[in-house]
């Protein structure tokens, strides 16, 4: 739709990438036609879009960039906000689980997930069930959407919740699982904040996470994680540094993390903390305000980033500087420098960095830089510049590598000796 609208009325438009169907596929055995066409939605709105939004460095330069068409200088990262409710919700969420437990008291390793394969939640149940200080010191508690009778459930739904149930019943775990059958809001924030203040664990063992807001919402209620190493997780859990990255396959890995965190109450207290900290910066209006100024630059790039080729003014001299702690760091200083370069049009300005293009865009963006004329990024391994003007776009400069290719003088010792 947003397309036909571009291509009738020549309005511009944002795709916001959203749970790619590309990564969810390989995480199932059967690809049905729904699946198929959703893919094929995604990759005509990935090839025409003016702008791609994505919420994770994964999502922006791995998912979507196994797209074919996909173009690096489209895609934008935003994290997403969170909001967490600062009523105590705790007595709600003890009332909910209580009915399942015989010692409500001890710490609570939480998952929250939909019911479905992906979320592979029977991995959490196994390595709590196969970890006997696991089972004799911490309670399990699994949020799985709401039930309702099995004949009017999805036939996915039921099949996880049925293993689910079967798994608990193999390894004897009733008084030590809470499952409960319905939840709000409240019940949410209240598990959250009762499995913080239990000095417990979330864990999310998904096969894949294309996002993955729960480990971000477990953050902001000062939760330590437990998270799979395929996704966006990745970068939540390296970035807000609240807790293990895991395979989601490997119940002993699990668990075996879980009690990292349970068991050295120093490490859980650096990892509550600095969940709790880190989360702040993710809020809506952060995102709005990022969004807006991508907007803004498809529909009326500055004139700054047009230039290597500026409107009547020869370019004179070239500015290429480094961005992190060169640029940034200083907010007055940064916006005198974007006033310096707006009243010097004979200024090619150039950014080089180790960064990726859109890591440094996104650090660009945030401290309210002017768009370069010139990337070189990755360590000066890639070098863009913007490709067509007027729509925010880079091209990648694929000429230098193939000359750095061609007139190679350098041979790198073996990687073992190296090593
Ligand atoms: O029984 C449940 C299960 C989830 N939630 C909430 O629903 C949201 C679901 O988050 P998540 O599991 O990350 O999302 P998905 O439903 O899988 O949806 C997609 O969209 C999310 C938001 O972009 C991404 O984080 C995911 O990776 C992506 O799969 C969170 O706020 C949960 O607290 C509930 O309230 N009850
Ligand atoms: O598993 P899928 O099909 O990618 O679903 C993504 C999910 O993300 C949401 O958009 C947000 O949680 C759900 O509405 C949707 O079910």
């Amino acid at each position: 739709m947003a397309k036909a609208v571009r291509d009738v009325f020549g309005i511009p438009f944002i795709y916001t990438a959203h749970s790619l169907g590309r990564d969810k596929a390989a995480s199932l055995d059967v690809i049905d036609q729904a699946m198929n066409s959703r893919i094929a939605e995604e990759i005509a709105a990935i090839v025409s879009a003016d702008a791609i939004v994505g919420s994770s460095r994964d999502e922006c330069e791995r998912q979507l960039l196994a797209y074919p068409g996909a173009r690096i200088g489209t895609i934008h990262r935003i994290t997403p906000g969170t909001r967490t409710q600062a009523i105590d919700h705790r007595a709600k969420a003890q009332v909910l689980i209580a009915p399942f437990l015989r010692d409500p008291t001890r710490p609570v390793i939480l998952a929250i997930a939909r019911p479905v394969w992906k979320k592979n939640i029977a991995a959490l149940v196994e390595a709590f069930g196969n970890d006997p200080h696991l089972k004799a010191s911490a309670n399990l508690v699994i949020v799985a959407g709401q039930r309702r009778n099995a004949e009017t459930c999805d036939t996915e739904q039921s099949d996880v919740f049925r293993d689910l149930v079967e798994r608990i019943d193999a390894h004897d775990l009733y008084g030590s699982v809470a499952y409960p059958k319905h939840h709000d809001d409240e019940h949410i924030a209240g598990l959250y904040q009762l499995a913080a203040s239990s000095r417990g664990v979330f864990v999310n063992p998904a096969l894949i996470e294309p996002y993955g807001l729960t480990v971000v919402e477990a953050a902001a209620y000062g939760l330590p994680v437990v998270a799979t190493r395929y996704g966006g997780t990745v970068d939540t859990v390296t970035e807000l540094g609240h807790g293990e990255l895991v395979d989601p396959r490997s119940p002993q890995d699990i668990a075996a993390a879980i009690r990292r965190l349970l068991d050295d109450s120093a490490y859980w207290d650096q990892c509550a903390a600095n969940g709790q900290s880190n989360a702040q910066a993710h809020t809506w209006a952060a995102f709005a305000d990022q969004f807006t100024t991508i907007a803004r630059s498809i529909i009326a790039p500055a004139a700054i980033t047009t230039a290597a080729e500026p409107i009547g003014v020869a370019p004179r001299y070239l500015l290429a500087c480094d961005l992190d702690n060169t640029l940034t760091g200083c907010a007055a200083g940064a916006a005198k420098f974007r006033k310096m370069l707006e009243s010097r049009p004979n200024i090619v300005f150039a950014v080089a960095t180790g960064r990726s293009l859109v890591e440094a865009r996104r650090l660009m963006r945030q401290w309210d830089l002017p768009e370069p004329a010139v990337w070189i990024t990755d360590v000066g391994t890639r070098i863009y510049w913007p490709g067509e003007y007027g729509r925010g776009k880079t091209r990648r400069f694929r000429e230098m590598s193939r000359a750095i290719g061609r007139q190679r003088k350098f041979s790198p010792p073996p990687i073992g000796s190296m090593v």
